[in-house]
Order: C-alpha cells, then structure tokens, then sequence
C-alpha cells in the first residue's frame, strides 16, 4: 500500500509543482486575497469527503499550503496522488 520512494519520484514527475517532505506529498498554492484560499480549502474539503481521504491544510495570506500522506500506512500511497489530481483541477 505504501509507495516506494522510487515510485513517488516517477508519479511526482507527472504533477506541477508537489514535492515530497517528511513522507508527504506537499505544494502551495498562490492566490490574490485570503478568501481565495479560503473558498479554495472549501473545495478541496468537499473533494475530500467525497474521496474519504483528507489534507492537512495551511491558509496564509495569499497563500494555501496544502499536504497529502495516508495516516493508515504511515506514508505516501496512491489515495495521496489521486487527490492531488483533483486537487490541481479545483484552481481555476
Ligand atoms: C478509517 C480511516 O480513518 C479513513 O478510511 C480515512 C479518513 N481519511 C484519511 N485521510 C488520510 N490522509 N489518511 C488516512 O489514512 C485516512 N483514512
């Protein structure tokens, strides 16, 4: 269930702008005012329940930080990747 961090690289190489940290996915997400992020969150919450898997999430000013990692095998797994997609069509 645990990814290998030989297959963490290779899915990496096919998402903008995530890294890994700590065996957990993460990006920051920029935006022009706090309630952008805000409403942002909002739709990653709803994309969460919807997966049963959920971020931890930072809102700044400006900006959202947002990190992904599967509690339930204490590491990255392929739920991690799945919601990261969704999450980069939730920007626009
Ligand atoms: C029973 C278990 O808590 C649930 O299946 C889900 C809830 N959301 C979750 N989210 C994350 N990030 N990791 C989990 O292991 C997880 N488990």
């Amino acid at each position: 269930m645990k990814l290998s961090s030989k297959e963490i690289k290779n899915r990496l190489s096919g998402l903008n702008g995530w890294k890994e940290e700590n065996s957990t996915l993460m990006k920051t997400y920029r935006f022009p005012s706090y309630m952008d992020g805000v409403r942002f969150v909002e739709r990653i919450a709803e994309a969460a329940e919807e997966a049963n898997h959920h971020p931890d999430l930072l809102i700044r000013y400006g900006q959202v930080e947002v990190r992904l990692t599967t509690h339930d095998v204490g590491g990255i797994s392929e739920k991690d990747f799945q919601l990261a997609q969704v999450i980069e069509t939730l920007t626009g």
